[in-house]
């Protein structure tokens, strides 16, 4: 790259560039560095992408991977990628700050000027020491009245400068750009590949984790696949079975409601054009002609006088119907007064008035707006309306507008079926294994805490599950057995085992897959809790020959519990064409929630990741913390603390927590971070509590 810094010159105007060798030296030293920046950035970022490219393809084609190895390299490489363009941005700023001291002084006014505000003597001795050009910044510190042609000159190199500035910057950017598009084809190369992967008939003892990103594009893609596959159709249940099912098709409203005029309000209906002119000093009288109560027939309305010549209204109770107007009749009743809002007056008081044809009086003393307190039909609903569109997911709000025209049965789309089975030779359920529970396992026991979550967490997303029973023994035969039956029987979309998932010669269930002809998608994921779960496809057996997808999740619960919401709930989301969650956006806060508020030591700032015993951390790893939302003291913002104890096999916080926190890979736990939280279920309506 060309100096940033002025060449020597001397003393004298001679010494001064002229205007033109200014240009075409700005112009050489724009260009030649705007093509230095190309060249050498484009060259950097391209053995970046290579990089990334060979660490991701191990990944991806599942090439067996030291863990060490892994880690150290992507370690290394995590330093050196985060030290490159610091190391450039220095060397940058040092240049600049070079020239900003030296060129005002140096440069074009040759013998100092009127700016002389930003070098210290110090500075420019230094600089001059380095340049080694001591006479001319010695003279520019001894003549610091350069006069206007010298400020204009500086005005102009600065003007150059920005410039320059400019062109560097954007010469910069386009030569981060072959590396941008290298690494989008690389993802798509990826994507692909995953495709055509041959399936792996053999159980490697490590694989290198799958990015958490990666492994949710391949849980969309299976999704996608699945649900072309799927030949189930609607089904119509009971409108109060509807609530957290997917409406299959658009509801059109089969009714209008109110199917007609009814009254809003307890009072008396009458033609308001009667009272336009009412006021305490001109009450308006009615004599009340009857009563209309909800659910009654309505009467036609009377004449709008009696015989007498007094103006005439019903009484009318809310919900009830506005009287018939008769043809006849070119005025209707049309607006309600409250009952409150009227005076009952004896026939005494009303002029002319026949108590023969009735002495229920009212005394109206100001005007009644037109339609007042008056529902009119279809108002709210009219005949036709759209209810509930195609995938809207139904909820209980919505039964109000369903049943008030009359809807009972709606068509919804088939839940789901999620089979699950817990193994581990430890694990027992009195009420599957009944008394003998622990005559099997003696005191060695585990008490099922994953099956009994998962059915209930799948049921509160809106699934079918189905609990398939415990595994016991810990033998790769009984599963095979298991899985073999189940995939001839056609009745689930879904299975899941917990437990067993270690790579290795404990964790069976991946070479039971295998054996059985399923295609494992992944094996591990850089995601912490759960890092050990597995996702694949398996054909069924049965004669629709459909898809079913098979989750094999940690048997620790904590892990289990994140693999269920970070993978298992995309996945169905994906299924069902919904939307990924909205995260609510917290302020974290590094002292632990509740029972650790009273560990001095676990204060602001505290050791959350050593603590949990991790050797790499959110760093190369998407972390997943449960943890508790609160507001915070001026209750203006959301904060959020994790919960403490963090292992994969803790429950306890699970009492305290009311959301996971999401740490994607790459993010430092520090306080006041801006941290996404998702509620612990996915079920959407979940209150922060
Ligand atoms: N050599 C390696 N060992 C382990 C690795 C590894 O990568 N290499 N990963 C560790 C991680 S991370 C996890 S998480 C666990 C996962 O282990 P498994 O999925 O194989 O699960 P199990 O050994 O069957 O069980 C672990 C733990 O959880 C308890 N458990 C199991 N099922 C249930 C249940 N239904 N309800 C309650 N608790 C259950 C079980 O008793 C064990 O204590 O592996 C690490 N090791
Ligand atoms: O799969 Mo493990 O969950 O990371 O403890």
């Amino acid at each position: 790259m060309p100096s940033l810094t002025a060449s020597p010159s001397t003393e004298g105007s001679s010494s001064t560039p002229t205007d033109s060798q200014l240009d075409t030296a700005t112009i050489i030293y724009t260009v030649s560095g705007a093509i230095w920046i190309l060249v050498a950035g484009s060259y950097m970022t391209f053995l970046m992408a290579l990089m990334d490219e060979r660490l991701d393809s191990t990944e991806e084609t599942g090439v067996v991977v030291a863990p060490r190895t892994r880690f150290t390299a992507r370690i290394l490489w995590a330093v050196l990628k985060g030290l490159l363009w610091p190391l450039v941005l220095l060397w940058i700023l040092v240049e600049s700050t070079v020239m900003d001291c030296c060129i005002p002084v140096c440069k074009w006014c040759a013998g100092g000027c009127m700016y002389d505000g930003r070098c210290s003597s110090k500075e420019i001795s230094k600089y001059a020491a380095r340049d080694r050009n001591p006479i001319q910044c010695r003279l520019s510190l001894e003549n610091r009245a350069g006069g206007p042609d010298c400020c204009k000159q500086l005005e102009k190199a600065q003007l150059e400068r920005l410039l320059i500035d400019v062109i560097l910057t954007i010469s910069n950017y386009l030569s981060i750009l072959p590396g941008r598009i290298s690494s989008a084809v690389r993802h798509e190369h990826a994507r692909h590949s995953i495709r055509s992967k041959p399936k792996m008939h053999t159980t490697p003892l490590t694989t290198m984790a799958m990015q958490y990103q990666a492994a949710l594009q391949i849980l969309q893609k299976t999704a996608n696949d699945m649900s072309k596959r799927r030949t189930r159709t609607e089904e119509l249940v009971p409108l109060e079975d509807s609530v957290g099912r997917t409406a299959a098709k658009d509801i059109l409203s089969p009714d209008s409601t109110p199917p007609f005029d009814t009254a809003a309000a307890d009072g008396f209906a009458l033609v308001s054009s009667a009272t336009i002119n009412a006021s305490p000093m001109n009450p308006v009288y009615f004599r009340v002609a009857g009563t209309i109560t909800a659910g009654e027939e309505p009467p036609l309305m009377p004449p709008c006088r009696g015989p007498d010549g007094v103006p005439q209204c019903y009484e009318i109770m809310v919900g009830a119907r506005f009287p018939d107007t008769a043809t006849e009749h070119l005025i209707h009743m049309d607006a309600c007064v409250w009952a409150t809002d009227v005076q009952e007056v004896s026939v005494s008081e009303v002029p002319k008035a026949d108590p023969q044809l009735g002495n229920r009086f009212i005394k109206i003393t100001k005007p009644v707006t037109y339609n007042a307190n008056r529902r009119r039909a279809g108002e709210d609903i009219s005949k036709g309306d759209r209810l509930i569109r195609a995938g809207m997911k139904i909820r209980s709000s919505h039964l109000l507008p369903l049943a008030s025209v009359g809807i009972k049965e709606v068509a919804v789309e088939p839940l789901i079926r999620v089979g699950v089975w817990s193994t581990g030779r430890e694990i027992v359920r009195s009420d599957v294994d009944g008394p003998t529970a622990t005559q099997r396992t003696g005191t060695r026991y585990t008490y099922d805490a994953d099956g009994p979550y998962l059915m209930a967490a799948l049921k509160e997303f809106g699934a079918e599950p189905h609990f398939l029973g415990l595994l016991p023994g810990d033998d790769p035969a009984v599963l095979e057995k298991a899985l073999g039956e189940t995939m001839a029987t056609d009745k689930f979309d879904v299975l899941v085992t917990t437990g067993a998932a270690t790579p290795g010669r404990s964790g069976f269930v991946r070479s039971v897959i295998e054996k059985l002809g399923g295609q494992v998608h992944f094996h591990g994921v850089a995601m912490r809790p759960g890092g050990t779960a597995m996702f694949a496809s398996l054909e069924s057996t049965a004669p629709n020959n459909g898809l079913v997808s098979f989750f094999g999740l940690p048997g620790d619960p904590c892990a289990m519990a994140a693999c269920f919401r970070f993978l298992i709930i995309p996945y169905l989301q994906f299924v069902r064409g919904e939307k990924a969650d909205e995260p609510l956006m917290a302020t974290l806060e590094l002292r632990c929630s509740t029972r650790q508020e009273s560990e001095p030591n676990m204060d602001a700032g505290a050791p959350v990741e050593a603590s949990m015993g991790n050797n790499c951390g959110p760093l190369c790893m998407d972390c997943f913390r449960h943890g508790r939302v609160t507001a915070s003291e001026d209750g203006r913002r959301k904060v959020v603390r994790m919960t403490k104890d963090q292992g994969p096999g803790k429950v306890y916080p699970f009492t305290e927590a009311n959301c996971w926190i999401h740490l994607p890979h790459g993010q430092e736990i520090v306080q006041g971070a801006m941290v996404p939280c998702l509620s612990l279920s996915a079920c959407r309506d979940e209150k922060w509590q």
